[in-house]
């Protein structure tokens, strides 16, 4: 793609969005994102439902029910999760910075990687570590300060696993298939990561999005919301629709992976995060992947004449993913089967 830089050549910003927030500046041309189809559709004003699941009607055996009942039991743990959260991000830059993301890395601390000069870049940081499987922790980047950062990750790890596991199972019973053909396609080492998103106040809310369209690369994602600020968006029928803030409730986002193994069913949604003028918005996202050494491709039992297999079956689709955002592609399009009558 035109205008890519070199690996060694990763630029930084020469103002910080902490800066330009701040002082309420008009931000830098770099985040204002210019009109294009996915964009500038309207945001609904009518309020569309999310739908919101009670998980203990989603089980099958008690057993089940039991073991998620007493992982989410603890009292107060979402909130413990958003309070080590806010206090890292409330720390003095040079901090902060002791966990910086090294060039071309994406575990850590800072902004968008920048890899073209035409890139739009998110009004946001980040703090991204990789949970599981435990042996690939790079421990180095995980805050010392608040002291409590590194337990409370890992509680709250270990709990929103056993929520995806069995979001998966129940999935996939839904679909008449044995509980665990997608949970089989993660492999022995799943990864999960940790996404720590932190948005600063924008002058400009109408020209700069906390983060761009997309969808996750992820088998499922779990997000964790800020308890009082709206930010996040989902397309649906061509309209941008605010996800509310439910202060005990996890969103659960469907990601690319989950499409492919479900051969289309499942729907990983188009979703955004807007800006706004009064408050700083924070979220924490754990995603799940199959192990990128372990082929998936959509489940036999959804292959028929009539639904004819869409995807073909790959490894390490985190890496197709990152080639094509990099190159400006779809990465669902690219591994898509093309079937006659698609040509119409
Ligand atoms: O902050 C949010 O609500 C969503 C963030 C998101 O979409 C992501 O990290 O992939
Ligand atoms: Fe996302």
């Amino acid at each position: 793609m035109a205008g890519n830089l070199l690996s060694s050549e990763e630029k930084s910003l020469p103002r910080s969005i902490q800066e330009m927030s701040i002082d309420g500046d008009e931000p830098s041309p770099q985040f204002v994102v210019k009109g294009n189809s996915i964009v500038s559709k309207e945001t609904a004003t009518e309020l569309i439902q999310i739908p919101i699941i009670d998980l203990s009607l989603l089980s099958s055996s008690e057993a089940e029910l039991e073991k998620l009942k007493s992982a989410l039991s603890s009292a107060g743990c979402f909130q413990k999760v958003r309070e080590v959260a806010k206090q890292f991000f409330a720390l003095p830059e040079e901090e902060k910075q002791k966990y910086a993301r090294a060039v071309n890395e994406s575990e850590g601390y800072g902004n968008d990687r920048i890899v073209s000069e035409k890139q739009v870049l998110d009004w946001s940081y980040r703090l991204t570590l990789r949970v599981f499987p435990r042996d690939k922790r790079r421990l180095s980047l995980w805050p010392k300060n608040p002291s409590d950062f590194s337990d409370t990750l890992e509680e709250f790890s270990t709990k929103v696993k056993s929520v995806m596991d069995y979001l998966s199972r129940s999935m996939a019973r839904s679909l008449n298939l044995e509980e665990d053909s997608f949970l089989n396609q993660f492999g022995e080492q799943p990864l999960m990561l940790a996404r720590f998103n932190f948005y600063p106040r924008c002058s400009r809310p109408d020209l700069v999005l906390g983060v761009k369209p997309h969808t996750d690369r992820s088998g499922i994602t779990v997000l964790l919301q800020d308890k009082e600020v709206e930010g996040l968006q989902i397309l649906v029928d061509d309209k941008w629709v605010n996800v509310p803030t439910i202060p005990d409730a996890l969103v659960v986002n469907l990601g690319d992976q989950m499409q492919i193994m479900s051969n289309g069913i499942f729907k990983s949604p188009m979703h955004r995060v807007v800006t706004n003028t009064e408050k700083l918005r924070m979220s924490v996202a754990m995603f799940n992947e199959p192990e990128p050494e372990n082929e998936i491709g959509p489940v036999e039992g959804l292959i028929d004449e009539t639904r004819p297999r869409l995807y073909r079956n790959m490894k390490n689709y985190g890496d197709i993913n990152y080639r094509c955002y990099q190159e400006g592609k779809i990465a669902l399009e690219t591994v898509k089967i093309a079937h006659n009558s698609d040509q119409k």
